[in-house]
């Protein structure tokens, strides 16, 4: 059984539907991420997790617990850091990490947190007055102070610069090898790419895929992209519905096209038929940014 496992989710806001029918499993000691573009539904599904909301349908157990109705087993398994972290300004980063300690039964050495979450230089500086990046460290020590089994973080790196954010996902990575999971929210696919085990893509508050990130974009129509410039012209369209392509397009004398494997061998073999090659032929895995953006805009092609 998965440490969280949520069945069925509906979560509704007058007539807004944020979340429907929404399944997910989180297992032991792995990074989740819970992908989508803004107003998906990650936010509610993770506060449904995090018995922070009441759900309108469906279940959700934290270790076999019921986060809204077992709310102390749920805050000793289970850390959270929101997406605003509502820690007061005039509070030191110890003191911040001390206070919160201060509700668990058994918690982890605040000063020694500090410090492996490299905060040890600004320990005694006011939230209001850390970087961005500090105050996110912070916002990930208070979650993870009760020591829990699992920890939510909630698009910890957003207005992040490339440097502290790539240190914040070592930091990540830490907390797995420590054996605490990880449910990641994230509109980044180089995030999720980087440090996810699996993860869920939510559009219009439904699972549009699941997977590991390379299953997610194999099973993609759009696998696969190559690109060339043929040696002859090619017929308007000759390449446009082939079996196992997704698209076609042209950028200047340069073709792109994307497709599934067979798309791939049915391209050359109709450049072949046409009497052309292919000059400076490059064929490439898709990467996670391109099969998120397929799968959100057939999301919201299905749903117009
Ligand atoms: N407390 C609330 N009251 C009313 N509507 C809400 C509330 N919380 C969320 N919603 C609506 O529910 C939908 C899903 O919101 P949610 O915050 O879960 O999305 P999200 O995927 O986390 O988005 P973002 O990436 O922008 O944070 C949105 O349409 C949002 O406006």
């Amino acid at each position: 059984m998965a440490l969280i496992e949520v069945r069925g989710l509906r979560k509704t806001y007058g007539r807004t539907v944020a979340v429907d029918s929404l399944d997910l499993d989180v297992d032991e000691g792995q990074v989740v991420g819970v992908l989508g573009p803004n107003g998906a539904g990650k936010t509610t599904t993770v506060e449904c997790v995090a018995g922070l909301t009441r759900p309108d349908a469906g279940t959700v157990t934290l270790a076999g617990h019921v986060p809204w109705r077992d709310r102390v087993a749920v805050t000793r398994l289970l850390g959270v850091q929101l997406q605003s972290s509502g820690l007061p300004a005039k509070l030191t980063a110890r003191e911040a990490v001390q206070l919160v300690a201060a509700c668990h039964d058994d918690p982890d050495d605040p000063d020694e947190l500090v410090d492996r979450l490299g905060l040890g230089p600004v320990a005694g500086t006011r939230y209001a007055k850390l970087s961005g990046g500090q105050q996110q460290r912070l916002a990930i020590a208070t979650a993870l102070v009760g020591r829990p089994r699992a920890v939510v973080l909630d698009e910890l790196t957003t207005g992040l610069d490339p440097e502290a954010r790539r240190q914040t996902w070592d930091l990540v990575r830490d907390v797995r090898d420590r054996g605490t999971t990880v449910v990641l929210v994230t509109h980044l696919m180089e995030e999720a790419q980087q440090l996810c085990d699996r993860i869920t893509v939510v559009a219009g508050g439904r699972v549009v895929a699941e997977g590991t990130p390379d299953e997610v974009v194999a099973g993609r129509s759009a696998a696969t992209t190559m690109t060339f410039v043929p040696t002859a012209a090619l017929p308007p369209g000759a390449l446009d519905g082939l079996p196992g392509v997704a698209s076609v397009r042209r950028a200047g004398d340069r073709v792109e096209v994307t497709g599934s494997d067979d798309g791939v061998r049915a391209v050359l073999r109709a450049l072949t038929a046409h009497g052309a090659e292919p000059a400076g032929l490059r064929v490439a895995a898709s990467t996670l940014d391109e099969a998120y953006l397929e799968l959100v805009r057939s999301a919201a092609e299905a749903t117009a």
